[in-house]
């Protein structure tokens, strides 16, 4: 299968290594950065020294760059194209992408910031096709996975989700192997929710970490988070199980809990006393939950659902809250069941 990964961070860089060391049947994978210079980079060292250092590209790895800003040779006879950009970039990508017949899939994790002027509140990666590209057949692929892990070979599942069962094929043809399991699942919209919301829950458990809260406040934030987004799920028109799932339970115990978490690391490092610039600015790689908390909190207000934790998170990003009081907000609140 001949594969076209668009996007040179960290975990575009590390999926696009997994296939092309599939064993079998070899793919044809390449491997897009927008910056020229970095793909020369990467070519030199065999490696991306800037988003993965240490790790070795198969040497079937090809890159792509010279030809910027569009590998449109490698494209023509892709059988899957994934798109390894933020959220930030998912629209630019799609809208490029619009009419291409094979299979796409996005990897980012959130939901898009609103934009200026629009009055509309921020989209999932489903909803910015929808509007820019609807004749794509496209899916997303996501789960528990740090890029360092899956680079390294270390096992890992990960769940391929779409209407088309065309794409969910496509993705288990090129990714699924001894150490990437993949599971395919028709809600796409479940997963994607899951994705974007776990980001959000990371900080909020960096800061309860951070603060030296305890185990049993970070239980606490992990299933009453569960609740949460599944609630905005449901809402939005997920099913319930895939919030059991690996990208809905999975991830979000992986980020929560995981000290390779960027978004726990916001969390850390604003219990630290840090500003959420310095605080970003020191990581070096995306952290969707800052970008797409506001807008969770927005859509979640729009369709009446209660989101406390994601609330929180957003007044501590905005600097309403100071961590002390956002925990102390939380707590205060009134007893209630224990339901959904
Ligand atoms: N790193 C991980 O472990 C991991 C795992 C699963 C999912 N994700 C998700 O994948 C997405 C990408 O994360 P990452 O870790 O690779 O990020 P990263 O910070 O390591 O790299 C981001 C890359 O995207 C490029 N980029 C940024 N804006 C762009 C645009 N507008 N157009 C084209 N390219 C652009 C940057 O140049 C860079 O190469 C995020 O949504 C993240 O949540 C990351
Ligand atoms: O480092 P984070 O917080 O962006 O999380 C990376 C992956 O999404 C974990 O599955």
């Amino acid at each position: 299968m001949n594969i076209v990964v668009l996007g040179a961070g960290a975990w575009g860089t590390a999926l696009a290594i997994a296939a092309a060391r599939l064993p079998g049947d070899p793919h044809k994978v390449t491997l897009w950065a927008r910056d020229a210079a970095q793909v020369a980079a990467m070519r030199a060292a065999r490696q991306n020294t800037r988003y993965l250092p240490g790790i070795a590209l198969p040497a079937a790895l090809l890159l792509a760059g010279d030809e910027s800003p569009w590998p449109a040779a490698a494209l023509a006879d892709a059988g899957l194209v994934v798109v390894a950009t933020p959220m930030a970039g998912l629209r630019g990508m799609l809208e490029r992408l619009s009419g291409h017949p094979s299979p796409v899939a996005w990897l980012c994790k959130g939901f898009e910031a609103p934009r200026e002027g629009d009055g509309a509140p921020g989209l999932l990666g489903h909803e910015i096709q929808a509007a820019v590209a609807p004749g794509l057949k496209t899916g997303v692929l996501s789960g528990p996975s740090f890029a360092q892990e899956v680079a390294r070979g270390q096992p890992t599942a990960l769940v391929a989700a779409s209407a088309h069962a065309e794409v969910r094929e496509a993705l288990v043809t090129a990714f699924h192997g001894p150490s990437l399991r993949i599971y395919a699942n028709d809600d796409a919209v479940g997963v994607e929710v899951g994705g974007a919301v776990k980001n959000v829950l990371a900080i909020a458990t960096g800061l309860c970490d951070g603060l030296a809260l305890g185990l049993n406040a970070r239980a606490a934030l992990i299933t009453r988070g569960l609740a949460e987004m599944t609630r905005l799920g449901l809402a939005l028109g997920a099913r319930a199980d895939t919030f059991m799932g690996l990208s809905g339970l999975g991830d979000l115990v992986l980020t929560a809990t995981g000290d390779l978490s960027r978004n726990r690391k916001v969390g850390q490092l604003l219990a630290q006393g840090l500003s959420l610039q310095q605080a970003v600015d020191s990581l070096g790689h995306v952290a969707e939950g800052v970008y797409s908390a506001r807008t969770v909190v927005q859509r979640a207000r729009l369709l009446g659902i209660d989101m406390p934790i994601s609330e929180g998170v957003v007044a501590l990003l905005d600097g309403r809250l100071q961590p002390a009081q956002a925990v102390a907000a939380l707590m205060g609140r009134d007893p209630k069941e224990e339901t959904l």
